[in-house]
């Protein structure tokens, strides 16, 4: 069985507004439908697990039934951080397989990403995309910095898939802060972790410019 499991339970503080960002309309439909959809439509047997707010699921119902958006979903209450989303989501994975956890604010993964890290992760149990550092780093340390080498360094995404029970034994250790994707959680198992190749437009949608740029990949036809 492939599960995927969107995460979309957070406060959206970077983007601000009344209306929460994985809501926001993109191109007239909103974020979370197209996130939905990218995984429909990489295997339309999937099932996926949606994590939302309590207080946003009655929401989400009346913009489905507008959108007239029928795609299957269970729906799942979010956490108090991403941890506690996922693993609230997980209560929900029932059967061995794969999990792919996902940001419902990534609507632009590629069918091609999902397919590399879903077929990955079935002989190598941990698989996260990421791609290149393009800019130079430098490193904090107290008052003064330093150029730090690029190339040992990459920028994760998700969808990040495991094997089911390894996920969910991961998500049974105590929260920490340094828990900030799921590799992190698996990884503190002493379980390592098998890197594939994202795609850059695979955004993760967290602040007002963050919308210029999905509409602009949008209109340039490059989704
Ligand atoms: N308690 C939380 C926090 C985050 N997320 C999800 O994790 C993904 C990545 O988090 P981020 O982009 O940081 O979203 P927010 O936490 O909503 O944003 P912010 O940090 O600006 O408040 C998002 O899809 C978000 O909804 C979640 O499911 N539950
Ligand atoms: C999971 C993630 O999208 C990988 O880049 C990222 O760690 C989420 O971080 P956030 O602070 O919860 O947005």
């Amino acid at each position: 069985m492939e599960y995927a499991l969107i995460v979309a339970g957070g406060k959206g503080l970077r983007m601000g507004g009344e209306l929460p960002k994985q809501f926001l309309p993109i191109g007239g439909k909103p974020v979370l439908m197209r996130t939905l959809e990218a995984f429909y439509a990489y295997n339309p047997e999937i099932h996926i697990i949606l994590v939302l707010p309590l207080s946003q699921q009655s929401y989400w119902t009346e913009l489905c039934a507008e959108h007239s958006f029928s795609l299957p979903h269970t729906v799942a209450d979010g956490g108090e951080t991403r941890f506690h989303s996922v693993k609230n989501g997980l209560s929900h994975v029932t059967t061995p397989g794969l999990v792919g956890v996902h940001d419902g604010v990534r609507p632009f993964v590629s069918r091609e990403v999902i397919a590399r890290c879903y077929e990955l992760a079935a002989e190598k149990k941990a698989v996260i995309p990421v791609i290149d550092v393009v800019e130079t780093v430098r490193h904090l340390k107290g008052e003064e910095s330093v150029t730090v080498s690029r190339d040992e360094y990459k920028l994760v995404q998700t969808p990040q898939v495991f094997d089911a029970d390894l996920l969910k034994q991961a998500y049974e250790q105590p929260y920490t802060s340094f828990f900030t994707d799921d590799a992190s959680v698996v990884e503190a198992m002493g379980v390592s972790v098998y890197l594939a190749a994202g795609n850059r437009e695979n955004i993760k949608i967290t602040t007002p410019f963050d919308l210029k740029i999905a509409a602009a990949l949008l209109d340039s036809c490059l989704i």
